[in-house]
């Protein structure tokens, strides 16, 4: 991990922003956990964070590989069932989204003072409407927003796919790597941003394991405890409330 500071002054301060979603602004990933270790304990086994690492930011189909595989449970459970079986429960769930602490004010910060931002979110169209259900003004800040099913996307995180095709879709692209900086939850999407040659803020959940710290150039426990001038970005006029 490098210290922010020394990040600005040697790759250039930040002039666009690029989003994570689920785990990020939106508090979905539990959702992913509660269904997830719901359907592992009817085959007597636990749901636990060193496999929750390996599947979140995945799109849906590599995730759930990961899901039967790991666990052992393929030759019962293929990794199309499993995301049939996740679905009924997932789709009651996902409107209920809150957002995390702070993805308001930094949107709304980034947006008032003229800073172009997007959405790169492993998550496909019909699973993005429904968590954004309750949060359709704030997702209307976005410049553009890249989905998992987006034919650009051949691969998902951490494959830099994503995040080189939210790149190119600002206004004045091709835009310098360097210059973007990604705000992220999982390893696999801090590593997808580092693979397009980004830096990035990791803001994970305090049981990740922190040894996936090390690759992300700044970890903040929250975006409410993010400072914009680290990357030269315009500081907050109001501290966090
Ligand atoms: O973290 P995101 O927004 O890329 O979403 C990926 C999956 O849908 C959930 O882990
Ligand atoms: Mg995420």
């Amino acid at each position: 991990m490098t210290n922010p500071s020394q990040a600005v002054s040697s790759r250039g301060p930040i002039t666009h922003v690029i989003f994570d979603m689920d785990g990020l602004l939106l508090d979905t990933e539990k959702f992913y956990t509660e269904v997830q270790e719901i359907i592992l304990a009817r085959y007597n086994k636990t749901f636990d964070w060193s496999l929750k690492a390996k599947m979140m930011g995945k799109k849906a189909i590599e995730a759930a590989r990961v899901f039967v595989e790991e666990t052992g449970i393929s030759d019962t459970l293929t990794a199309e069932d499993f995301l049939i079986e996740r679905e009924a429960q997932l789709q009651s769930m996902f409107p209920t989204s809150d957002l995390m602490p702070g993805a308001s004010r930094l949107i709304r910060h980034l947006h008032e003072k003229g800073i172009p931002f997007a959405l790169a979110t492993g998550s496909h169209k019909r699973h993005f409407e429904l968590k954004t259900q309750r949060h359709g003004e704030l997702f209307s800040l976005m410049h553009h927003v890249v989905l998992g099913d987006d034919p650009e996307v051949k691969q998902g995180k951490p494959s830099p796919d994503i995040f080189l095709a939210a790149a190119k879709r600002f206004e004045g692209a091709p835009i310098d790597p360097k210059k973007i900086l990604v705000f992220e939850d999982a390893p696999a999407g801090v590593l997808a941003a580092k693979n397009a040659g980004m830096s990035v803020v990791m803001v994970p959940d305090p049981r990740l394991d922190s040894s996936f710290y090390d690759i992300a150039d700044q970890v903040v426990k929250s975006l409410l405890d993010l400072n914009p001038n680290d990357w030269g970005l315009p500081p907050f006029e109001n501290p966090a409330s």
